[in-house]
């Protein structure tokens, strides 16, 4: 049927119906977002926490019932091509004054491939390319502030503009001393600027909504000068209920990447055009993928969809084929990457071996779990994907046999599309930024030997934060179940981050032990455990012999993290998170707080202990303490 036949109404009705169902998802997801603000004014951390888990949900939730729309009304799986290569088109035409069109098509996708068998996931048919442009993309309403303002101060008096800043976001309470952290705002953005004079086109500019997560707000802006731009974020926090100060100023890409990080929760930020938020943000990270920012918004389905174009773009113009990630191979996950990417590809196995005692639905469950929590900066955040399909010269023989021997489930070799190209096809995987597994890293450090000292460091490095890492899980009610080095990675930055989540328990489901005293000698020596364990048991003393067989790590082990042994540092955790308490992590080193040192940047830093080459732009070490820590007030 030529398109031109094709009953207009139907096609544009089920447009139609897209677009509401899009709009309603966002005037939701928005809402939830703006809210935020009174929380974080009534510090109300757990309806805060709770939010953050629950927005993920939405989406899914809207695309479902777009999906019955479109079958009830429309008899949507039943119309032939030609109505819904139209139902596009006039999609389109609905989105030419759009705020949110970018998303609005990965909800069309969303919808659309619910529906339609995968030989339509093609662009005439779904948003393979964005149809529509997000440059430039404003608010037309003339009354309210555009995505980012800007203010022009004389140098010499920063601090006037700052207070107006600070004030500008009409936080309800006071500041304890908004003069002394203008003031400090100032200092720390002055000493940036170094020796720079003023420059004509010298200002400050801020986006026009606050980001908050868990007990903080945080101002997100950068500073221009000539040529220099220097990006910063300043974290609100409460010093006591309807108390405001700023905590820090956190300057440069680095340490934005931080606040970023793949590797905790979702931000919650009031946003009418997000395409415009996304495009400043990325001027202040250049390196972070789009993808990625996307996701930190809390735009999850459009950081997957555009991390997927990245992909096939990134297949187009490569060659290297995937093969087994380097490592200790899991029991559990069947992992594979492809070197010039920095992604890896984790497939649920088939079978696992004793003493896995689980199932594919619960694996899965412990993944929904992380994607849920927050990750405190020591969790790797996944993008689920399923029938991913790759061209078959693209996979190592080593690999493809791997593959059928552990998740034959899992694979289905084929021309599926019946256009002389064979392709592996994943049935489901989970992808997540590749980092240094921390065996890998800590075995460097011992090839190198004893008398290499910046292998010492890395050494002494890799296990503070070992520790560091696990308290901060820990204080974020996460058992990490299997604490073995090779389910931890290190990011580009050094900082170590867990990545195994087939184990974990929460806190509050465990139950620390002590180590039973012998009964008798036979008891003393049997070598067997002879005390009876339940399920959720855990013996810290236990953790010894499994994680410092070597001498050099036992010692550094010991020196920082010596408590890690002691049944009573978890007990006393799992009570105060039982009691309710919301333990606060601080995405900076808790030398970078003004209240420490006046938070000058560097300040108690050891040098970055990257030799590390990962590809991972994240988070920097704290290598002094786990960055958690009890809100001041408390
Ligand atoms: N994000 C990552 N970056 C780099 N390597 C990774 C990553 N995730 C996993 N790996 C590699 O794959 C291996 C197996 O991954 P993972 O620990 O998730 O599997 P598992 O089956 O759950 O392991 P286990 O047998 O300990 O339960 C790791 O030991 C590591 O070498």
């Amino acid at each position: 049927m030529p398109l031109n036949a094709v009953a207009p109404s139907l096609a544009s009705d089920m447009a139609q119906a897209m677009i509401d169902g899009f709009n309603r998802h966002y005037r939701l997801f928005r809402t939830e977002s703006a809210r935020a603000k009174h929380r974080f004014e009534t510090c109300d951390w757990a309806a805060q926490q709770r939010a953050q888990r629950e927005r993920i949900e939405f989406y899914d939730l809207r695309v479902r019932e777009c999906q019955r729309r479109l079958e009830r009304e429309f008899k949507a799986a039943q119309q032939p091509m030609e109505v819904w290569q139209q139902a596009k088109l006039f999609y389109i035409g609905l989105l030419v004054q759009h705020k949110q069109p970018e998303l609005a098509e990965t909800f069309f996708n969303s919808v659309t491939t619910k529906i339609l068998h995968r030989s339509y996931f093609q662009n005439d048919f779904i948003f393979v390319r964005p149809a529509i442009s997000t440059e430039y993309l404003e608010t037309d309403d003339a009354a309210a502030n555009p995505t980012f303002r800007s203010f022009y101060p004389r140098l010499d008096a920063l601090e006037t503009s700052l207070r107006d800043i600070l004030l500008s976001y009409g936080l309800r309470g006071r500041f304890e001393d908004l003069g002394r952290d203008a003031q400090r705002v100032a200092d720390a953005l002055r000493r940036e600027l170094a020796a720079d004079r003023q420059r004509p086109n010298f200002q400050i500019q801020v986006l026009a909504s606050l980001f908050y997560r868990n007990k903080g707000a945080y101002l997100v802006g950068k500073l221009i000068n000539g040529f220099k731009e220097v990006p910063f974020a300043l974290p609100i926090l409460h010093r006591a209920p309807g108390v405001l100060y700023v905590d820090a100023a956190l300057f440069g890409e680095e340490d934005l990447l931080i606040l970023f990080s793949f590797s905790r929760a979702y931000f919650m930020v009031d946003m009418e055009i997000p395409s415009a938020y996304v495009q400043f943000l990325r001027s202040l990270m250049p390196r972070k993928p789009r993808a990625e920012i996307y996701n930190a918004l809390g735009l999850a389905k459009q950081g997957k969809n555009l991390f997927y174009r990245d992909l096939l773009w990134h297949l187009r113009h490569s060659s290297d084929p995937f093969r087994i990630a380097p490592g200790i191979k899991g029991m559990v996950m069947l992992v594979f990457d492809m070197p010039s990417f920095p992604y890896v590809f984790k497939v649920i196995k088939d079978h696992y071996p004793a003493p896995k005692d689980t199932s594919r639905e619960q694996i899965r469950g412990k993944y929904q779990l992380v994607k849920r929590h927050d990750r405190v900066g020591r969790m790797a955040d996944t993008m689920e994907f399923s029938m991913l399909a790759f061209p078959r010269e693209r996979f190592t023989d080593e690999l493809i046999a791997e593959i059928e021997q552990h998740a034959p489930s899992q694979l289905e070799i084929s021309d599926r599309d019946g256009d002389g190209q064979v392709e592996v096809i994943i049935a489901h995987a989970y992808i997540e930024r590749r980092m240094i597994p921390l065996n890998l890293y800590l075995q460097e450090a011992f090839d190198a030997g004893e008398g290499d000292a910046a292998a010492n460091a890395q050494l002494e490095h890799a296990v503070i934060e070992y520790g560091n890492a696990i308290k901060d899980l820990v204080a974020a009610n996460i058992f990490p179940g299997d604490m073995l080095w090779k389910n931890f990675g290190v990011t580009r930055h050094g900082k170590v981050v867990f990545y195994d989540y087939d184990e974990i328990e929460y806190i509050t489901d465990c139950n620390f032990r002590a180590v039973p005293a012998p009964r008798n000698e036979e008891d003393e020596m049997s070598g067997e455990i002879w005390y009876s364990v339940a399920r959720n048991d855990v013996f810290p003393e236990t953790f010894g012999p499994f994680l410092l067989g070597n001498p050099r790590v036992r010692q550094a082990f010991m020196r920082h993290h010596a408590d890690l042994l002691d049944p009573a540092f978890w007990q006393q955790t799992q009570q105060r998170i039982r009691q309710g308490e919301v333990i606060d992590f601080y995405p900076y080193g808790t030398h970078r707080r003004f209240d420490v040192n006046g938070g000058v940047a560097g300040l108690g830093e050891l040098a970055d202990p990257a030799a590390a080459d990962g590809e991972t732009p994240a988070d920097q070490p704290d290598t002094s303490a786990p960055a958690t820590a009890v809100e001041p007030s408390e």
